[in-house]
């Protein structure tokens, strides 16, 4: 036996024990279950008990299957660490068997160097057979880095076939192999905001999520009192990125679009792209704002006279004016205004009142405060409203200072509805409703919100993401070179600022992880034409394919693309303009090339997706479909792991830099 065979044989026995004191520790979760349930506590706290026994005992059945650790730190202290997704140990004042990846100690497995040993001998990573589901017998490599001072800097071999290693379903965690500066934000301030713009593939996803872990690990209570939100710009994202937290043992964090977020109604109507620009733009906030406080009665007319037995009590206009003056610039939330604005009147009555009648009881000031003539006041001065009826008002007579004649002509409806009650929504208008509820009732803040591709959401988006992080922080994640809204931002700072988090640093990440090379320096051609100053990426990577196949047949050149991808392993996506992809699918399920492992799917749908290989259909169409075409076709070039093959019977666009002199030399398929 070598001695690497003894110790992949005693790691393996350690393995088994953790296994058995993980088998241990869920059988005793479930049986205090069942004694919380016998205790004969005060209901109250039996209840409570009871909640959280449940919780934690189903947390720990439904822990996805796996390898316990796959790291180790010997330190100079004499202490050995095992480093998992999440801590093993029965006994809570004994070292555990496996110590949570979170947890301070494993911050030097992620960051300790020859340069900066941290008190580390000797960094472990273990190597896993692929997919395996925690038998030890899956535990076939193992890999020592001496970090003690001259040690060598070795290149771990087991990282790099991690990183390289093909993609077939959905996105996994990267807790055994986070990066230094990927871990610096992950672990960064939890109670600050943080921005990270990062070139395709530089794991800016991976960092939000496991970043989210870390805070709801961290800030147990506070975190997860308040809520933690992530959200992604579409389902299929959500759904790619959906296994990461569980398999990080986090089961409870609410994944969703902005648009699930903030949806009061279906969305029944489709806006022009004239409208729905006006309805994202910055202005729209003041001029909500303005819709709604028209509604205010700045200087009442009449006299309130609130009757009270026989007589009546009095309040000239002026006063009434005041109450309302005052209110308002105290500004609190519509609906909040409108109560404050009464208590203060029913306070000035009570004044007049005391000073002929003396004290006045808190039953008399109740009598007052629910008077007809004192609600009558409010509704004609300050009325009681929803957001789909300022909206509604608004919209069918958009006559606002603010808008320009065309774009007042871009938003009014053209045949109002006869009632609120049955508009018809578009996408934007559940935005500027958003708007509207956040103005009339402050709505609750989360603790944290993770937001992915929030280079692409407008003004009026990020505001509805700051009413949701008024007390809470945010993790902005981004590339504004891969911005495709017609509202995309051109910098984080005006970005940041709509998210109510000013000033929040901006950290760049280029160094990536998916994106090889020879892929990522085609990619870079673009960058000059995508109206963002951006860094540009690299690549760990040195593998990596690009082909150019050009046909005149489209389909029969790309059912062909698709064959010859198909004699690798791995994933492949084909991706094209929206208005191809029906013939595209055809074409490719005709040819028999539908297997699972194929995807086809428009342009519009592929942001924060990868796979091994990309077959991108004619790219002049997608750059030509919109006007941030350049930036969509980008998007679609980062999405391969390993090979791009780009199929076309038109020019390629010639920002690609393969027409003319200084053309790359990719392989071109006959
Ligand atoms: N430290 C790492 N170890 C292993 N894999 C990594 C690491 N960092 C990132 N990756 C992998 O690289 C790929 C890209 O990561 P991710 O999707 O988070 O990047 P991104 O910056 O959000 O990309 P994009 O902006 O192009 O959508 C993922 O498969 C991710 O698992």
């Amino acid at each position: 036996m070598t001695s690497l065979d003894l110790e992949l044989a005693r790691e393996r026995s350690h393995h088994d024990a953790c296994r058995a004191a993980l088998i241990r520790m869920t059988e005793d979760v479930a049986e205090q279950v069942v004694t919380g349930e016998d205790t004969a506590a005060s209901g109250a706290d039996a209840e409570a008990l009871g909640r959280h026994l449940r919780s934690r005992a189903k947390e720990m059945r439904e822990q996805p299957p796996g390898p316990l650790f796959f790291g180790r730190l010997d330190l100079d202290d004499g202490q050995t660490h095992h480093i998992g997704r999440r801590r093993i140990g029965e006994d809570p004042a004994a070292p555990p068997l496996v110590v949570d990846w979170r947890a301070p100690v494993s911050r030097a497995y992620y960051q300790a160097g020859a340069h900066d040993p941290q008190g580390v001998l000797r960094r472990r990573r273990f190597g896993w057979a692929p997919y395996s589901e925690g038998v030890s017998e899956d535990l076939t490599a193992l890999e020592d880095e001496q970090l003690t001072a001259g040690g060598a800097v070795t290149v771990s071999a087991l990282l790099a076939g991690e990183i390289e290693r093909p993609r077939v379903g959905p996105m996994r965690d990267i807790a055994a192999t986070i990066q230094p500066e990927q871990d610096d934000l992950v672990r960064s301030d939890p109670a600050a905001s943080l921005c990270v713009q990062g070139a395709p593939g530089t794991g800016k996803t991976a960092v939000g999520l496991h970043r989210a872990a870390y805070l709801l690990y961290t800030h147990p209570q506070r975190i997860r009192r308040s809520g933690l939100l992530v959200l992604g710009p579409h389902r299929t994202f959500l759904s790619y990125i959906a296994e990461v937290l569980p398999s990080l043992g986090e089961t409870g964090v609410r994944q969703a679009t902005l648009d699930e977020e903030i949806a009061r109604h279906p969305v029944r109507a489709e806006d022009g792209g004239a409208a729905a620009r006006v309805k994202h733009d910055a202005r729209m906030a003041e001029v909500l704002h303005r819709a709604l406080y028209g509604r205010v009665d700045p200087a009442p007319a009449d006299d309130l006279a609130v009757p009270d037995g026989s007589s009546h009590w009095r309040l000239p206009a002026a006063g009434l004016a005041e109450i309302v003056a005052d209110v308002r610039a105290e500004a609190p939330p519509y609906a909040t205004g409108r109560e404050r604005v009464r208590a203060r009147i029913v306070r000035a009555l009570q004044l007049r009142a005391e000073r002929r009648w003396g004290p006045m009881g808190a039953a008399w000031a109740r009598r007052i405060e629910r008077a007809r003539a004192l609600t009558a006041f409010l509704d004609a001065c300050w009325p009681r409203t929803t957001p789909e009826e300022v909206l509604a008002g608004f919209l069918a007579d958009p006559a606002d200072p603010a808008l320009t004649e065309a774009e007042r002509a871009a938003i009014r409806w053209e045949r109002p509805p006869r009632s609120f009650r049955s508009a018809r929504w578009t996408a934007a208008d559940l935005v500027l409703l958003d708007e509207l509820a956040g103005l009339i009732e402050r709505p609750e803040s989360y603790g944290h919100v993770v937001v992915d591709e929030a280079q692409d959401l407008s003004p009026m988006e990020c505001r509805a993401i700051a009413r949701r992080t008024a007390f809470g922080s945010l993790t902005v994640l981004g590339d504004l070179a891969q911005g495709t809204t017609p509202w995309a931002a051109r910098d984080w700072d005006g970005q940041l600022a709509h998210l109510g988090k000013a000033g929040a640093p901006v950290v760049p990440l280029t160094l990536g992880y998916r994106v090889p090379a020879a892929i990522v320096d085609l990619a870079n051609r673009l960058l000059p034409h995508l109206g963002a100053d951006v860094p540009a990426g690299r690549s760990v990577r040195k593998d990596g394919e690009v082909t150019f196949r050009r046909g005149a047949d489209l389909l029969a050149a790309t059912r062909e693309a698709v064959r010859e991808a198909l004699t690798a392993e791995g994933s492949v996506g084909v991706i094209t303009a929206d208005g191809l992809v029906g013939a595209v699918e055809r074409a490719v399920r005709e040819g028999g090339e539908a297997e699972e492992r194929v995807t086809v799917l428009p342009a519009s749908v592929v942001k924060g997706l990868e796979f091994d290989h990309v077959v991108v259909v004619e790219p002049a169409s997608i750059v030509a479909a919109e006007a941030r075409g350049p930036n969509r076709l980008y998007v679609a070039l980062t999405r391969a792991v390993s090979r791009l093959t780009l199929v076309h019977a038109e020019e390629l666009p010639e920002w690609l830099g393969v027409r003319g002199p200084g053309r790359p030399t990719p392989r071109t398929a006959p």
